[in-house]
């Protein structure tokens, strides 16, 4: 355990960017280089399909690479990933192993956790999960009144919710016809009530999804749902038939009334958002067939193969590291775009946002000291082509570094109009990425706005001129894959899983904790019962006691 700015080869790489790497020019570097894609580029290629990173837009130089690769190495990436594979209880603020690599480990190696091997557990789960999703697809599972299942709800909120939401939409083409899933998280009673006026209580099925079963927007909404139900089943028994649960807590599962014949298991060594492919996959499962879900998880398994065994400077999710690195820590830069060019991934980025920010938004290191370098970038992203209409201006011209990742498929999953609308698509996610390298220079727009008719001065002319020039030198990585398939999809999220634990691994901060969301939920708690109460709350610092008193002299329910 080593503070990332004590590592030797940090401080070469700070030095390095002083002395030549904040001065580099892409473009420079591609006319002199003309093997530059060919040698920043890497392909990642799985049992049925090819993924190509593109990295050759990145203000990196092959010494500069050299030696982000060797960060890696010196700060020991490699041994902590082989500690995590191997169940190590390398999460030790919580005492656990981080073993979400073995739910989709198709190999059935044995993996141990306290000396016990999981396989056989995660297969049994991975099976119950067959037989159900089936079940529901082929209508033999029977709703109270003997109809066959038409809605699923999936009840639950953070890695219970964002993982399902972003594969289910993301794997759509791949959904039965006439069996729609639904997602309600938001505590905020919207949410259930908008879904609840949509589903027929004899052919929905409610998954309360929620590894600890105490989440209390998850737990609210679960009496909420149930009580929905029985309003029209009215017999207890009858919730058998239309409720599971996906958790951890066996007790607290048959304590809120669900039979624990319809629980789907995992496990503490399951991170909340690293479990979309454990039984708080069900939904996925469910929506669009077990048989793609196992696909899911054969693409993931390829990926972590290939972190496994991939040499640093071939593997892929230790290059996207290095690189957010290097413009987290030695640019400076405070965030990193997401930007799928695939309207299926539209939720890619949000998901993300959970999995990269709850991982490595930390400030202590492993040694418990205060890290002294940045950690975890800010996490966002909206699909292409709407982002250039929305956030792009700042991206090409803003003061700000923004290192983005471009991703789109060589295929689309609809060639409507003879497949112009995926050339028109992916004509915008190539010349993003160069725009934002070459940039526009002076020389460039006046020679463009010579021709401009609209211009009917000199003095107008010049007053334009500065406006319209573009730095470029703007840093992007193209994952470029043939199709979003089931298994590219778990490929890619399995990359970005081992991204974030590259740059967690070098920052020298424990990944999969998340204490940070546990002090809001205590305040909550606290203030729920003063709402309710009788006269005026003075408990708490004057903002919090005005805006709280401001609601009860104002609330009108
Ligand atoms: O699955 P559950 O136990 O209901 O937790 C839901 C989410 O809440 C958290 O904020 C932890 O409290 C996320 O880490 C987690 O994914």
């Amino acid at each position: 355990m080593v503070l990332a700015n004590k590592l030797s080869t940090w401080q070469t790489l700070q030095q390095q960017y002083e002395t030549e790497g904040k001065s580099l020019v892409m473009k420079d570097l591609f006319a002199k280089d003309p093997s530059r894609f060919e040698k920043f580029s890497r392909s990642f290629k799985t049992s049925n399909s090819t993924i190509l990173l593109d990295f050759s837009k990145n203000i990196i130089n092959d010494d500069i690479f050299k030696n982000l690769i060797a960060l890696a190495k010196e700060a020991k990436v490699a041994e902590m990933r082989d500690k995590m594979f191997s169940g190590e209880h390398i999460n030790f603020t919580e005492d656990r192993a981080v073993l979400h690599t073995a739910l989709r480990n198709l190999s059935n190696t044995p993996i141990y956790d306290n000396g016990e091997d999981v396989m056989p557990e995660v297969n049994a789960v991975l099976e119950q999960m067959k037989q159900t999703s089936e079940a529901i697809r082929n209508g033999t599972w029977k709703g109270y009144t003997g109809k066959a299942i038409t809605d699923i709800v999936n009840i639950g909120i953070g890695g219970s919710d964002l993982g399902p939401v972003m594969v289910t939409e993301a794997l759509k083409p791949y959904a039965k016809e006439g069996l729609h899933a639904h997602f309600v998280s938001n505590i905020d009673g919207t949410h259930l009530a908008e879904v609840l006026k949509i589903v027929n209580p004899e052919t929905t099925l409610f998954i309360i999804a929620s590894k600890t079963f105490t989440t209390q927007e998850t737990i609210t909404n679960a009496v909420s749902a149930k009580d929905w139900f029985l309003s029209f089943a009215k017999e207890q028994s009858h919730v058998a038939k239309h409720f599971v649960a996906l958790s951890t807590n066996e007790s607290a599962v048959s304590a809120f009334g669900i039979d624990t014949k319809n629980m789907f298991r995992f496990w503490d060594w399951v991170g909340g958002r690293y479990s979309l492919w454990s039984a708080i996959g069900l939904s996925i499962a469910i929506y669009i067939g077990f048989d793609n879900f196992h696909q899911l998880l054969q693409g993931a398994h390829e990926m972590d193969n290939h972190f496994k065994t991939a040499p640093l400077e071939e593997n892929l999710p230790v290059i996207m590291g290095v690189l957010g690195v290097w413009y987290n820590n030695f640019f400076d830069a405070q965030t990193q775009a997401i930007l799928p060019y695939d309207q299926y991934m539209h939720r890619f980025s949000a998901y993300f946002q959970q999995g990269d920010m709850e991982s490595n938004g930390k400030y202590v290191s492993r040694s418990g000291d205060k890290v002294q370098t940045s950690t975890g970038p800010i996490i966002w992203g909206e699909p292409g082509t709407n982002g250039q209409h929305a956030f792009y201006q700042l991206i090409h011209q803003g003061t700000k570094l923004i290192p983005c990742d471009f991703l789109a498929p060589v295929e689309t999953q609809n060639p409507i109009s003879g497949g112009k609308h995926h050339d028109i698509l992916l004509s915008n996610f190539f010349a993003q990425t160069e725009a934002l390298m070459v940039g526009k220079d002076e020389q460039a727009v006046r020679a463009e706005l010579k021709n401009d008719k609209s211009i009917k001065s000199q003095e107008q002319f010049e007053s334009i001129v500065p406006h319209k020039i573009f730095q470029g030198n703007r840093p992007t990585n193209s994952l470029f894959f043939q199709k979003l398939t089931p298994a590219t999809l778990g490929s890619l999220v399995a990359l970005y899983e081992h991204k974030i634990f590259t740059q967690g691994v070098i920052w020298d901060i424990n990944s999969f904790d998340q204490w940070g969301v546990e002090l809001g939920k205590q305040l909550a708690k606290a203030i729920l019962p003063e709402l309710t109460g009788a006269g005026e709350v003075k408990s708490h610092d004057a903002s919090t006691n005005g805006l709280i008193n401001y609601y009860k002299a104002n609330k009108k329910n």
